[in-house]
């Protein structure tokens, strides 16, 4: 039976596409490929099946299958769409039962430990093409970077990887597994630590940042947004690349050590060293004055995202409270401690990345700004309790990572999670508005 579309490419007309793991990710990858016309054969956990048989009922080009042995046996190129810490028992458990000459490949955010679980228990006659989206999965794959890992594979294997995901509309990224994790834990792990902290923060000091007028304007926006974003997601995709992706430990680390030493230097009111150093850190990360490392046209727009506020706008004449922005210069600090230009790595960035560098960018580089925040953070205590409180969630982060502790690690997230989660399903709707208007400002 021919099984995908009429542009099937030649030699691919009975092509089976295996997906193990219909989580999120998986059932986006089953909806887009089978809409393009690709065959599907599926699987989650077997106590899983019916449920799935009954959600896909209506797709006649997805079949789904009881487990992993069954999907393998069947298919052409299979996919891994499993906790980044369980790939290595999934693999273990059906990697020997792949189809003879199939090509295999994993949806996981952190490359190392999948592609180990490859090596070790796949046939020698299996390809190996890693793939990894970077963006969730309710995010419009289209124009998004799609890395591609051609890890042990034949010409022709990856050249049929990329006919199938090209359905994704994404633009494709080639990069080897140790360049992905390095790209990763300086853009996600490292972004997701300043966000999980805020949350935290919040948290400590009970307060939904967006009542009240201290969290009022774009750039607050964003941070609030993007921490309900982060927060209302399954914890083991953050917990996973940060932990498990060797190259994340330095940065979150590195974070963590700029978030306390600023903190100190504003709390013990040092202005000069303050400043010689936010400055210092401007120059390596942002270039000298007169030679920019931005574009001539700001990544973002202020006054796009001051309109997806979770609470009451302000009148137009009140103007915001001034905040210090620790965890702003805190990255920049970060930065420009481990040599990271972020500019260098947007080809391989998520949405989440392009807002957070937006918002920094924007906090360097207009006029008076930076001097305001310094200013603030030396001689206004008001953020003061939700900085201290910042800094203790930093570093919680980090020693978190450094021990690879996975179980403390869910349950920091899940405390933060229940706390702020009558407002998720709010949060969704703005945040989702707010990087759908980011995405389209993107292409002007
Ligand atoms: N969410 C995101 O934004 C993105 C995630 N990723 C990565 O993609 C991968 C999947 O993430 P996501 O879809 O969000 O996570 P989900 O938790 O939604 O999906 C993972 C699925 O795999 C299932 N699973 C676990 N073990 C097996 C098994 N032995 N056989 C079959 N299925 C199994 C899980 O079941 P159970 O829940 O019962 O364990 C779950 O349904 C992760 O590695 C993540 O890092 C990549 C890009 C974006
Ligand atoms: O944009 C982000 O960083 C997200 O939070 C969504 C996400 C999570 C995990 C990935 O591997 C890729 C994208």
């Amino acid at each position: 039976m021919a099984s995908a579309t009429p542009q099937t490419p030649p030699g691919m007309e009975d092509f089976v596409v295996g997906l193990i793991g219909m989580g999120d990710m998986g059932k986006m990858y089953a909806r887009n490929l089978s809409s393009a016309g690709w065959r599907i054969m599926a699987c989650d956990r077997e106590e899983k099946h019916d449920e799935l048989v009954k959600e896909f009922a209506g797709n006649n080009k997805v079949e789904i299958l009881r487990n992993g042995h069954l999907v393998s046996r069947a298919s052409n190129y299979i996919v891994y769409s499993v906790e980044a810490a369980a790939i290595g028992r999934v693999v273990a458990q059906f990697g020997p039962s792949t189809r003879l000459g199939a090509i295999v490949g994993g949806q996981t955010s952190c490359k190392d430990p999948e592609i180990k679980a490859f090596e070790e228990y796949l046939p020698p006659d299996v390809d190996i093409v890693s793939c990894h989206s970077l963006h969730g999965p309710n995010v419009d794959s289209k124009g998004q970077p799609l890395v591609l890992i051609k890890h042990r594979a034949s010409d022709e294997s990856f050249a049929k990887v990329e006919n199938v995901l090209r359905c994704l509309g994404s633009t494709h990224v080639y990069l080897t597994a140790k360049e992905h994790d390095r790209i990763t834990a300086d853009t996600q792990a490292v972004t997701h630590a300043a966000f999980l902290s805020m949350g935290k923060a919040w948290h400590a000091n009970k307060q939904f940042p967006w009542e009240g007028g201290r969290y009022v304007g774009g750039i607050e926006n964003v941070k609030i947004n993007l921490m309900l974003r982060i927060y209302a997601q399954k914890w083991h995709v953050y917990a996973g690349l940060a932990i498990l992706n060797p190259e994340a430990h330095k940065q979150i680390n590195q974070f963590a050590k700029s978030t306390t030493e600023l903190y100190y230097l504003m709390l013990e009111g040092r202005a000069d060293e303050l400043r010689e150093r936010v400055y210092a850190a401007k120059e390596k990360v942002f270039g000298a004055e007169g030679s920019p490392k931005w574009a001539s046209r700001p990544l973002l727009r202020e006054d796009v995202l001051d309109r997806f506020s979770l609470g009451q706008r302000p009148p137009e004449d009140s103007p915001p409270l001034p905040n210090n922005h620790l965890s702003l210069l805190a990255m920049v600090d970060c930065w420009s401690a481990l040599g990271i230009v972020p500019y260098d790595h947007m080809i391989c960035s998520t949405p989440l990345f392009r807002l957070w560098l937006g918002v920094t960018e924007h906090l360097f580089r207009t006029p008076g700004l930076l001097d305001e925040c310094l200013r603030v953070g030396i001689h206004d205590n008001t953020f003061r309790r939700d900085d201290l409180q910042f800094t203790i969630a930093a570093c919680g982060w980090a020693e978190c990572v450094s021990l690879r502790q996975f179980e403390t690690w869910r349950e920091r997230f899940a405390v933060t999670q229940k706390f702020f989660e009558p407002r998720f399903s709010r949060a969704m709707e703005v945040g989702n508005a707010m990087i759908k208007a980011v995405l389209e400002s993107e292409k002007n």
